[in-house]
């Protein structure tokens, strides 16, 4: 199942800065391990803004939230998600 996520992400300006740049490293490991399984399909930066939208690829509603939730970041992120399925116009053969 396709998922599109948003995610804002919101650290608190009373955040230490190495506190902040662990969790980024930690969160960016865990992003990239993700992307490596083929779990998180795309992972692109909303221009001007700290947010991303990415799109992901799991078995179901469960898994998708066992991965969020599981996000270093997920504390301190506004996260909307969005079912996807095929358009009918789509010239793509695939779901790539
Ligand atoms: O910077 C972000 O948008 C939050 C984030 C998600 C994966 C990652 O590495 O950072």
């Amino acid at each position: 199942m396709l998922f599109q996520v948003e995610m804002t992400v919101k650290l608190p300006p009373s955040m230490p800065a190495e506190q902040a740049a662990e969790i980024k490293a930690t969160e960016k490991a865990y992003a990239q391990d993700l992307q490596r399984q083929g779990k998180w399909r795309h992972l692109w930066r909303v221009a001007g803004s700290y947010s991303n939208v990415s799109i992901f690829d799991v078995e179901d509603n469960a898994e998708l939230q066992e991965l969020v939730s599981n996000l270093p970041l997920f504390p301190y992120m506004e996260i909307s998600v969005k079912p996807l399925c095929r358009h009918p116009s789509s010239i793509r053969e695939d779901d790539s």
